[in-house]
């Protein structure tokens, strides 16, 4: 891939469940370092736009490449490579709720780890310093053995966060990762996602048009599985956005 292959590219991409078209004739290109906020009504299809970015779904149409792949033409190990530069949050949070914290926030390095380490890690857990820092970064410091499914709904999405983070991925992939945040922690978070020394890309879904103005670059409107809206934040305006939220 070279400096200028761009991080996302989707070429007329489109999916279908069954009958239903969630998504049709998507073009849209993400360079490096831009943080792009997905913006529309619910049903819109900006979790299925965001699942066709991370690999977790195929287009049914079109195409979708990240890093210059297109991930339904990789082997297996191939993907697995491509997977561990791409962070995703679902709106699940995809945790364990068994086990304690610090294995939940551990599995972002797994994708790095050969089974013996992470089979160890179970039990002695591993990098602990580099956890904590993590747990630290979104306030969650002192739930570093805390059990997972003891924690609200909110702390548990700032230990999907936290993995990430460790994870250090080159693309983040964020469906909906504030939704159970006070106002301060979503800044902060988002703040988190988007911050690396190196520029990391974020594409993130978000039902508050404020965060998306204020913590990305550009901002996607989705309207009926169609991109309606392609601007930079700053032109994000509420009049800019107020057809993207009227009823249909
Ligand atoms: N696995 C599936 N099977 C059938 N239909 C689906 C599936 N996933 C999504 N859809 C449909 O595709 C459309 C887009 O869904 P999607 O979850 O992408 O919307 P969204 O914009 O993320 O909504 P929300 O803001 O409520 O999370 C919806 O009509 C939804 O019902």
């Amino acid at each position: 891939m070279s400096a200028s292959t761009p991080v996302i590219r989707l070429r007329g991409a489109g999916r279908r469940f069954g009958a239903h078209e969630a998504l049709a004739g998507l073009d849209l290109t993400v360079h490096a370092g831009e943080r792009v906020a997905v913006l529309g009504t619910s049903g819109a299809g900006k979790s299925t736009l965001l699942a066709l970015v991370n690999g977790s779904l195929e287009p049914t149409s079109g195409s979708v490449e990240v890093f210059g792949e297109d991930p339904a033409g990789l082997t297996a190990p191939q993907r697995r490579l491509l997977q561990r530069r791409i962070g995703s949050v679902n709106q699940d949070l995809a945790l364990i709720e068994q086990v304690r914290v610090v294995h939940n926030v551990n599995a972002g390095r797994l994708g790095r780890w050969s089974t013996t380490r992470a089979l160890a890690s179970l039990v002695w857990p591993h990098s602990l310093d580099v956890v904590r820092d993590a747990l630290e970064r979104v306030d969650l410091g002192w739930a570093l053995y805390e059990r997972t499914e003891r924690l609200s709904g909110g702390e548990r999405q700032r230990v999907a966060i936290a993995r990430l983070l460790v994870q250090q991925p080159e693309l983040v992939v964020a469906d909906e990762p504030v939704s159970s945040l006070d106002p301060v922690r979503a800044a902060r978070v988002l703040d988190l996602l988007g911050a690396s020394p190196t520029g990391r890309t974020l594409m993130v879904s978000l039902h508050q048009p404020a965060l998306a103005r204020e913590h990305c670059t550009r901002v996607v409107g989705l309207r009926q599985g169609r991109i309606v809206l392609d601007v930079p934040a700053a032109d994000a305006t509420d009049e800019a956005l107020h057809d993207l939220y009227e009823l249909v």
